[in-house]
């Protein structure tokens, strides 16, 4: 047990799908994983494990914004030993291709300043997606329904935003869309050896004002939970 995981040693898969949304990870794990088991309940952040075609998978909220993610991607790696772990989260859309409920695969995160900052200091690292991951979700990606686009996000720290002339920019840039945990995920693999990944559903369009229910976002984004599956256990 952790100050803010109460699963046993062992409880915790070596891959771990991490949603924002901890009613989200219940969702999922009901609907994909075989005998899924509740191994934490600390704080209301739900976490299931169980199995996918034989192969073990923890699916665990990382709540919202990347302080709270570092907390679980933390402990989940250093105390509990995942190895492997993919962000299943929602987004919003930042380019006029990209459509309601497309999924993007997310290459590398731009950010204003992670939780790393402090340890990075004067270096502009730049998280990036582990290639095997990214490379079998594209794969993946062809075998279902979903429109998928892979390149760069940005995370953001808020999501009522005030800057126009920053999104401006980041979609002139090319920027897929907008979440709030990814690029602290990528750094915290990359400081750790592991792989990790994010794949992303579109639920808001910030150039159409698009947007999907709470109920959807939580219990409709299968594509890219499968997704995800298929590319950990390639
Ligand atoms: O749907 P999740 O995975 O929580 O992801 C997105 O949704 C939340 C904001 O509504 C933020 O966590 C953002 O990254
Ligand atoms: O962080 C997020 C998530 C979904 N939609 C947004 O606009 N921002």
């Amino acid at each position: 047990m952790t100050v803010h995981i109460g699963a046993e040693p062992g409880q915790i898969a070596e891959t771990v799908l991490m949603p924002g949304d901890p009613l989200r990870a219940e969702w999922a794990a009901n609907t994909f994983l075989d005998d899924p088991v509740c191994v934490n309940r600390v704080r209301g952040m739900l976490g299931f494990t169980g199995t996918w075609k034989g192969n073990r998978v923890t699916i665990h909220g990382s709540g919202m914004g990347m302080p709270s993610l570092s907390i679980y991607a933390n402990e989940l790696i250093r105390d509990y030993g995942a190895k492997t772990l993919i962000r299943i989260g929602s987004c919003g859309a930042m380019q006029e291709h990209v459509g309601i409920r497309d999924v993007i695969v997310a290459m590398t995160a731009s950010s204003l300043s992670t939780p790393s900052r402090g340890i990075f200091r004067e270096l502009n690292f730049a998280p990036c997606a582990d290639y095997g991951l990214l490379n079998a979700a594209v794969e993946a990606a062809k075998g279902t329904g979903a429109t998928c686009h892979v390149g760069g996000i940005y995370s953001s720290d808020v999501f009522y935003d005030e800057r126009p002339d920053l999104t401006e920019m980041m979609t002139r840039h090319g920027i897929l869309g907008v979440e709030m945990e990814a690029a602290e995920l990528y750094n915290l693999a990359a400081r750790h050896g592991v792989r990790a990944l994010a794949v992303l559903t579109v639920s808001d369009h910030l150039l159409t004002q698009e947007a999907l229910p709470s109920e959807d976002r939580q219990s409709s984004f299968g594509d890219m939970v499968q997704i995800a599956l298929e590319a950990a256990f390639s």
